[in-house]
């Protein structure tokens, strides 16, 4: 079997847009002045579709949605020509020509983001190719069924983040993430209004379910340490992204203070990324995403690192490519789940270009034994309201 053809295309979305409200997120540019909404560059309003086509007719799809445009060119340019005319099963030795081929600019970020989007059809490819899902490549079926944590509740008023901690807690879900609106830049009352929303939330899930909190890189070292101790009364699961991605040494003393336990990484690229992260024992949960970190080859290297150090895996966005790791890993004891949203931050878009992704069911996923690959197929549903850009 060769690989004929690399077609990457950019789905634009064109259709109905739910605005966030303001200070629905904390992020990196909040200690940034800014007259524009801080978070406006963390959309996922476009999504890079890869379909790789072999030489006895199988289409194996991939996804990225980091930089979606620069990477389609990313693999036109340089990663669809080292990959035609190759075997689908030499997926590592493919994997070391893009990665190495691209070293020099292309080890982190969004060309690495395109090398899991290529990686991810091939592994789509193989799957098909024997009749198998991807999992059962990885390792199998190490679950029953996956579960997943109800992953929204960003900062709004605090009835309907009440409301809306109610409604999913009604269907089931036993754990939850929240979203901070504020940091360091909103001073003491930024910190009032933090911890009344941990309150809230708390207030109608209860203890007996789990919460995690997401910063999403919005604070820093020093706003962290205060905070700690003043969330600890909340019991979080973990809290998320306190610091910048390059901010090692803030990730690994904030993790050794030992009052929450600190995750990372759907900001860290390679298995050398997260070695330095567990090394330094900076984070307590791992949280790359398989169409960012170099795909399945990357991923699933990662996750045999994280289960001889003993930290969990829970990869970031939930999403197939990402449960098909989960599902082959005792070293992954969950899934992340964005529900179905109407367009808004961009998280949930997937939901319109994709069939196949599975509904929680109670706060789990199935995976089917008798789909093959990664059990993808395109959505016709919403093509009218996507721009797609060959
Ligand atoms: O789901 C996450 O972990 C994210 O970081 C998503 C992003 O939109 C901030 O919530
Ligand atoms: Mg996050």
């Amino acid at each position: 079997m060769k690989i004929k053809s690399v077609r990457a295309r950019v789905y634009e979305w064109k259709g109905k847009t739910v605005p966030p409200q303001g200070n629905f997120c904390s992020n990196a540019m909040d200690l940034v002045y800014s007259k524009t909404e801080t978070m406006s560059t963390f959309r996922f309003h476009s999504w890079t579709v890869v379909e790789i086509e072999t030489d006895d007719g199988i289409v194996g799809l991939g996804n990225v949605a980091l930089a979606p445009k620069i990477a389609k060119a990313i693999i036109d340019e340089y990663l669809a020509p080292l990959v035609i005319g190759q075997d689908p099963w030499d997926y590592e030795y493919l994997w070391q020509r893009m990665y190495r081929s691209t070293h020099a600019w292309g080890r982190k970020g969004v060309a690495m983001a395109a090398i899991s989007a290529v990686d991810l059809a091939i592994w789509d490819i193989l799957g098909k190719s024997v009749n198998k899902p991807v999992f059962k490549l990885l390792g199998g079926r190490t679950k029953e069924k996956i579960p997943c944590y109800y992953s929204k509740l960003y900062r709004t008023d605090l009835k309907e983040m009440q409301d809306e901690a109610q409604k999913f807690l009604d269907q089931g879900f036993k754990a939850f993430k929240m979203r901070f609106g504020y940091g360091p830049a909103h001073l003491q009352d930024g910190v009032k209004e933090n911890l009344k929303s941990v309150e809230a939330v708390r207030e109608v899930i209860g203890y007996d379910t789990d919460l995690m909190l997401e910063c999403y890189m919005g604070w820093n070292l020093e706003y962290a340490k205060r905070m700690l101790p003043k969330l600890e009364k909340f019991e979080p699961r973990w809290l998320e992204e306190p610091v910048i991605a390059d901010d090692i040494g803030g990730y690994a003393e904030l993790n050794n203070m030992g009052i929450i336990p600190i995750s990372g990484g759907e900001h860290e690229f390679s298995l050398y990324g997260f070695q330095q992260l567990l090394e330094k024992k900076a984070v307590s949960v791992v949280q790359y995403d398989t169409n960012r970190v170099g795909g399945i080859t990357a991923a699933h290297k990662i996750n045999a690192l994280c289960e001889a150090y003993s930290v969990p895996v829970i990869p970031h966005a939930g999403q197939m490519h990402n449960y098909h790791l989960t599902m082959s890993t005792l070293a992954s004891p969950m899934a992340e789940y964005f529900p179905i949203f109407d367009v808004e931050v961009g998280n949930e878009l997937f939901w319109y270009i994709f069939d196949g992704e599975p509904i929680a069911e109670n706060g789990f996923l199935q995976l089917r034994d008798d789909v093959p690959g990664l059990g993808l197929t395109l959505k016709a549903d919403y093509l009218d309201q996507f721009q797609i850009t060959e």
